[in-house]
């Protein structure tokens, strides 16, 4: 059995780890951390645990911690700075779902989130954890930065078109809605459901930090430099992310269902819609898969890509799950075979 930690379990991604680690067949859950919840028992906080977990809140601990064969950090930007080296040190291996190991430059990562990168020393060992692309050095990393919610159903958007070079310099167009889960369980105003609920809004249009990192993933995959235009929405759904992917392609000459089938077709949790869908959300609730239906107007020359995601799932803590398995030989999907929930 696998032995887990978990630091930061009160926050949606944190219980989410819990909700798929406790039917997970390889795993023992050892600790969970919470400073203001030290002593609470997880049930409490989270009755659909009761009868799955008799695990306590406790304080950080490196030392316990380090009894474990892996750590995830469930923690906001910065915590896993902090602490991911010490714990590297005691040879558990870390997952880290907040942004800190994402973006390979310190510099840029620094101007984006606006204060220093604790972790300079070990960054270069960190592996992002977008299995459909770094399958290979997820299974020797020691250090995984989980991508972040719209990134990872951008860039699997993206990512057929980019790595066949099919798309001519251009302005590529990313537009994206969240549920309002992926602002976290912290309270704020624009969480409240009157705020949220029965409206739309885009934010961040200026720039959101997520752009370094889609940009960063799809420059690797096109090996030259991308313009993306990228613009988020708040919508009045809990979970969920759609992906709305905009290029231009004139004279394109392949059959893109076909690339799309062919570039995922030994992925377990990307599924490729028949020719002229719409994936939905819903679709996806609760489920580790990232759906996608590719559609291409010939007489414009727009391909337009639809991605869904769960963003607590795929976009977070099911896509941390699958890089564990993957890190420790696993089936790739153990404890992560949950068919989404309709309606
Ligand atoms: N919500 C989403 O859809 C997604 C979120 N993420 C990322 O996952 C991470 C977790 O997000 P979310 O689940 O929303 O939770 P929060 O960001 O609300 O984090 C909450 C958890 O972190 C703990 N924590 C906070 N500060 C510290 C600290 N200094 N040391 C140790 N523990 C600390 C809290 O417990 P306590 O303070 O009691 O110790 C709590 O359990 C974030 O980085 C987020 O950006 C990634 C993808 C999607
Ligand atoms: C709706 C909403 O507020 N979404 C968050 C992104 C989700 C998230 O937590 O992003 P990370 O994966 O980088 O941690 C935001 O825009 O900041």
């Amino acid at each position: 059995m696998i032995k887990v930690g978990i630091v930061g379990g009160t926050g949606y991604t944190g219980v989410e780890l819990l909700r798929i680690l406790v039917n997970h067949p390889d795993v023992e859950l050892k600790v969970i951390t919470s400073r203001s919840e030290d002593g609470l028992p997880v049930a409490d906080m989270f009755p659909n645990l009761r009868g799955h977990t008799d695990l306590r809140f406790s304080v950080p601990d490196v030392q316990t911690l380090g009894e474990c064969d892996v750590v995830f950090f469930a923690t906001p930007h910065g915590v896993a700075h902090s602490l991911a080296e010490e714990i590297l040190n005691t040879g558990a291996r870390v997952i880290d779902l907040s942004a800190d190991f994402r973006l390979q430059d310190a510099v840029e990562w620094e101007k984006w989130y606006g204060q220093p990168h604790g972790a300079k020393g070990i960054l270069p060992q960190a592996v992002y954890g977008l299995p459909e692309v770094n399958r290979a050095q997820i299974k020797e990393a020691r250090l995984i930065a989980v991508p972040g919610c719209y990134p990872t159903s951008v860039q699997l958007g993206f990512l057929p078109l980019l790595e066949n070079n099919l798309l001519p310099e251009q302005m590529l167009i990313a537009d994206c809605k969240s549920g309002v889960s992926g602002a976290g369980r912290g309270a704020s105003v624009g969480s409240l459901l009157c705020e949220a609920s029965e409206s739309m809004m885009a934010y961040a249009v200026k720039g959101h930090r997520h752009l370094p990192e889609i940009r960063q993933g799809m420059e690797r995959a096109a090996g030259k430099a991308v313009n993306l235009t990228f613009v988020p929405h708040l919508t009045p759904m809990i979970r969920g992310i759609h992906s709305t992917l905009y290029a231009q392609a004139p004279g394109l000459a392949e059959d893109l269902q076909a690339l799309y089938e062919a570039r995922y077709a030994n992925e377990p949790f990307v599924d490729v819609m028949p020719a002229g869908s719409h994936p939905a959300t819903r679709s996806v609730k609760g489920s580790n898969v990232c759906r996608i239906a590719v559609h291409h107007h010939a007489h414009t020359g727009q391909v337009i890509v639809l991605s869904v995601i769960d963003n607590l799932v795929k976009g977070a803590s099911g896509q941390a799950v699958q890089n564990m398995n993957i890190m420790f030989g696993l089936a790739e999907d153990a404890g992560l075979k949950q068919v989404a929930l309709l309606p």
